[in-house]
């Protein structure tokens, strides 16, 4: 396959002429196998076959521009303004990484106006009348310990015009913009209206999303805790199923687009024999269709959990009400789980088996609760790497984790696509090496 062409040029304001406060923590550092140097670069590719089929130089071959501190800055810290902004759906850790900003802010860089703009992009239009709160070590003090988000958070648009009338009139220096795909949007528009306007404003993204949908970020941050979250209902589904003749425990999880939280819940406790997910459509009828599979093992094991992302199968639910979008533009989605709820049962009915379907849908509660102990290191560290990108002057980019490494993303690059589960990478070999279940049905 012919290498993806991509442009990994991080916009920036100007040049860093300021010493940073940081640059003595910096005196010994160099590219080891767990950092990198801010000349070095991250490579795109990680296989001798992906570099060999890029046919360029050492130095030609495409790279990130390393996360991390800088010897040099863009802005005076003494006299910068922040901004932040947390949009889109809830997930686990949002404020860790608002904490995470303000203290490295505050204490390594010594900024000391930070506003917290709030309920989303609403937070910088006056007519929603939510103003802004400041923002300190105090106010942010303990926040880490719950879900949600102290700033609240909105879908819906709003006018980038009049987000950056905003920031001008506020005279932020830097924007932090913590959402999703849809926030990333929202970001890259006012960048894009900060550049019209010639003004010097830095917006840097943090990248959340349970779904896990957004690439070149190897993981977004509150994925793992809301997938470690959901193996809960899977544990229950399979005790119930286990519990009954004839068993079947049915678990949907949250995934519009993109399965990572149905295939990692199955992988991390290895019990599910079934997993649905968007990227990899099935067959229901048939002899080879998923209901006479799921027959055929309950009759020989007794009992079976079936997995199910939301975006799965929506092709049978498609009649009714097509194209139905949320606020800020998202497909609404009809509900997967209810509808092979009631398929499953018919069709054991038809068939004349006894069955006992137990249907858990663990919905929000895997989005709202706080990050485990690993996405909390992740957050502060993302934190840490967009505060050092924005007091050196970038732009238009998001902080992410690229093979393993803190790297700086072009915001256009990390909406371009949608990170989703290859059907013939080897995550979804090894879903299928777990349930045993065939590599399509029907
Ligand atoms: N294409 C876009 N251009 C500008 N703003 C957008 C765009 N898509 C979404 N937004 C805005 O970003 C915010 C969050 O988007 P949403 O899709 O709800 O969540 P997420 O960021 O989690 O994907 C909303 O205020 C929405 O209006
Ligand atoms: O009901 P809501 O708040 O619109 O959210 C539902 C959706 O939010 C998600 O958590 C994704 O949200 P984001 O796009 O905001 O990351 C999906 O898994 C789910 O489909
Ligand atoms: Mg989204």
């Amino acid at each position: 396959m012919a290498p993806e062409s991509v442009d990994l040029t991080v916009r920036t304001l100007g040049d860093c002429r300021i010493e940073s406060p940081l640059a003595p923590l910096l005196a010994e550092t160099e590219s080891t196998e767990h950092y990198v140097d801010e000349n070095d670069r991250v490579l795109f590719d990680d296989t001798v076959n992906m570099i060999a089929a890029r046919k360029a130089k050492l130095d030609a071959l495409p790279g990130f521009e390393p996360g991390g501190p800088r010897r040099k800055i863009f802005f005076q810290p003494s006299k910068t303004r922040v901004g932040i902004v947390t949009c889109g759906g809830l997930c686990p850790g949002l404020n860790d990484v608002i904490r995470g900003l303000v203290l490295e802010l505050t204490s390594h860089y010594g900024v000391t106006k930070i506003y917290g703009f709030r309920n989303g992009y609403q937070g910088f239009i006056a007519k929603y009348g939510h103003p802004p709160i400041d923002l300190d070590a105090e106010a942010v003090s303990g926040v880490n310990e719950y879900g949600g988000t102290i700033l609240g958070t909105s879908r819906g648009s709003q006018d980038p015009y009049e987000i950056v009338d905003c920031l001008e009139s506020m005279s932020i220096n830097v924007l932090f913009v913590i959402g999703g795909d849809g926030s990333m949007r929202g970001a890259l528009t006012i960048a894009d209206v900060v550049k019209e306007r010639g003004l010097k404003i830095a917006v840097i993204g943090v990248p959340k999303t349970i779904d896990n949908d957004i690439p070149y970020i190897d993981q977004s941050f509150g994925f793992q805790t809301a997938f470690s979250k959901a193996t809960e209902s899977l544990r229950s589904a399979h005790v119930e199923a286990r519990a009954v003749p004839n068993g079947v425990g049915l678990v949907q999880v949250m995934g519009r687009h993109s399965g990572f939280i149905a295939c990692y819940a199955t992988l991390a406790n290895n019990d599910a024999d079934y997993v649905l997910i968007p990227e990899v459509p099935f067959q229901l009828d048939g002899d080879d269709g998923f209901l006479a599979h799921l027959r055929r093992r309950v009759r020989e094991r007794g009992h079976a959990v079936v997995v199910a992302a939301e975006g799965a199968g929506q092709e049978y639910l498609e009649s009714g009400e097509p194209g139905q979008v949320d606020q800020s533009g998202n497909r609404k989605l009809k509900d997967i789980g209810l509808y092979l709820r009631r398929r499953i049962a018919d069709d054991f009915a038809e068939h004349g088996m006894e069955t006992s379907l137990k249907y858990i849908d663990p919905s929000y509660a895997i989005r709202s609760v706080p990050a485990n102990p690993y996405d909390s290191v992740y957050c502060i560290r993302l934190a840490h790497a967009a505060v050092h990108a924005a007091m050196a002057g970038r732009t238009a980019m998001v902080v992410g984790r690229w093979r393993g490494r803190f790297v700086h993303v072009p915001i256009a690059l990390a909406i371009s696509k949608r990170n989703q589960v290859d059907p013939a990478g080897d995550l979804w070999m090894s879903v299928l090496e777990t349930t045993g279940q065939p590599r399509t049905f029907g």
